[in-house]
Parts: structure tokens; C-alpha cells; sequence
């Protein structure tokens, strides 16, 4: 309905470039904008950090401690009882762990919970990117996309975003193992009925912001 607040939902496996896209399409539109990811990795950061195995710890640790998150595309930060770990959540020891706490269904249920409440409350409009935002926690969003790149091209992108922080073989546990292990969880390598498939592969990021930008509702 025209009134009501403009909801794009993005989702991808690992590297296909849902942040950086998300980040400018919300800044394109002057949407709020919200990374799913690094909710799962605040909870996993949460879990290194009191050193957590029982999986009823990790459950109730996540349930119990304060989350904090600006929804500010130029300035995305979340933070974990009190503690900024906007920069931490990004460590390749947390990019490694994070599947371990993402995969817990409980977890699951206590931020999808907290993700629809931010949803609601972004009375503005919101971009939301993440694995099952087009078909979990924002199935009725305006605009739903499926991005997607090539495996190459994905390792490719996030080794050269990560420099000399990580070798090949890292990047390639980080992408591929990892999307493995999220698929569990989360329907992310085939689009659901009503989501597009926006291919990444030979697209630059403008372009790619540019054709989901295209894609919202111009009665805005
Ligand atoms: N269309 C594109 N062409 C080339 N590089 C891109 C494109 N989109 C994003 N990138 C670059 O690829 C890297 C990974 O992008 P980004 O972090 O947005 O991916 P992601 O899908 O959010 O990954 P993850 O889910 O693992 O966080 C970044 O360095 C980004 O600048
Ligand atoms: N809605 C979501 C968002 C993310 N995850 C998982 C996928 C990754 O293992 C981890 C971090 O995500 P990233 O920052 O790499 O996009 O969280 C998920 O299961 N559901």
C-alpha cells in the first residue's frame, strides 16, 4: 500500500555484495538501513566473549544481553552490552565462528524477533539485507531481491577486501563453507516466488544500486 513505509529486503550468500548495495540504496532512497549479519556476528562476538559452549548458555546470554544498533547507512554500529563491536564483529576469528551461533534455531528466533521490531519501528522506510529477510522476517517487503555472484568472483571480492588479513584458503572456508553452513538454516541459493534476481558478476556496485533503486515503488 502507498502509505505504507517503503521495506527493500536483500538477501545473498556471502560476498555477493548485499552490504555495500545495501548501504547505497538506503542512502540513495534516505532509507534506515539494518545488516542482519552483524546481529549473528554480535551474538557470536557475545559467545567468544564469556567463552560460551553450552548451547542453553548461548541461548540465554543472547536473550539476556542489551543489543544496540544505528540504523544509519553512512554509519552502521551495533553494540553488545554496552561495548561498540561494530569493528570486531568484522575479525576473521568472528567471519569463522559466527555459522556455530546463526545455526542455532533459538538464536534464530530471538533476532528475528528483534529485527521485525527495528522493521516496525523504521518509520521512514528501511533497507534490510541478511539470508532470510526475503522469505522469513520481511516476507511482504515492497521490493525482495536475491543477489548473487559467481563463487569466483565472491572469494575474489572478499580476499581483496580483507588484504593480507586472510590467504586464499581462508577466504574460501569463509565464502564457500560458511554459505554451506548458513543454506542450513536459511533458503538463500534459489529466489522465492516474487523475489528478483539481481546477478552481480559483471555488474559494478552502481549498477547494481541503480537497478534495485529502479525497482521501488515511484509513488514514493
Ligand atoms: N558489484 C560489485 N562489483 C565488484 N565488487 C563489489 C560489488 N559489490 C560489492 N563489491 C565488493 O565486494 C566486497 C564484499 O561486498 P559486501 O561486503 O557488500 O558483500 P556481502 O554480500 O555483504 O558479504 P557478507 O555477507 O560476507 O558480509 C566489498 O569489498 C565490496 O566493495
Ligand atoms: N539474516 C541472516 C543474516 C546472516 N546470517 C548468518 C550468515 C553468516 O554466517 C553470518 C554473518 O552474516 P554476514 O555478515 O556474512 O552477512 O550470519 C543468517 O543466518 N541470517
Amino acid at each position: 500500500m502507498k502509505d505504507e513505509p517503503l521495506i527493500i529486503a536483500i538477501d545473498g550468500p556471502s560476498g555477493s555484495g548485499k552490504s555495500s548495495t545495501s548501504r547505497g540504496v538506503a542512502r540513495k532512497l534516505g532509507l534506515a538501513y539494518l545488516d542482519t549479519g552483524a546481529m549473528y556476528r554480535a551474538a557470536a562476538w557475545l559467545v567468544a566473549e564469556r567463552t560460551l559452549d553450552d548451547p542453553a548458555a548461548v541461548i540465554d546470554a543472547i536473550a539476556t544481553t542489551p543489543m544496540d544498533i544505528a540504523l544509519d547507512p553512512a554509519a552502521f554500529a551495533i553494540s553488545v552490552d554496552g561495548t561498540d563491536v561494530t569493528e570486531a564483529i568484522r575479525e576473521p576469528r568472528i567471519s569463522a565462528s559466527v555459522s556455530k551461533v546463526s545455526t542455532i534455531q533459538a538464536v534464530r528466533d530471538i533476532l528475528i524477533a528483534r529485527q521485525r521490531e527495528l522493521i516496525a519501528g523504521a518509520d521512514g522506510g528501511i533497507v534490510v539485507e541478511g539470508r532470510d529477510i526475503t522469505t522469513v522476517v520481511a516476507p511482504d517487503a515492497q521490493v525482495r531481491v536475491l543477489l548473487v555472484a559467481d563463487p569466483a568472483a565472491r572469494i575474489a571480492r572478499r580476499q581483496a577486501e580483507l588484504g593480507g588479513r586472510a590467504d586464499h584458503a581462508q577466504v574460501t572456508d569463509q565464502v564457500i563453507r560458511r554459505d554451506a553452513d548458513d543454506s542450513t538454516v536459511a533458503a538463500f541459493t534459489e529466489a522465492a516466488p516474487g523475489v528478483t534476481v539481481v546477478d552481480s558478476t559483471h555488474l559494478t556496485l552502481d549498477q547494481v544500486i541503480d537497478r534495485i533503486c529502479g525497482m521501488a515503488p515511484v509513488d514514493r
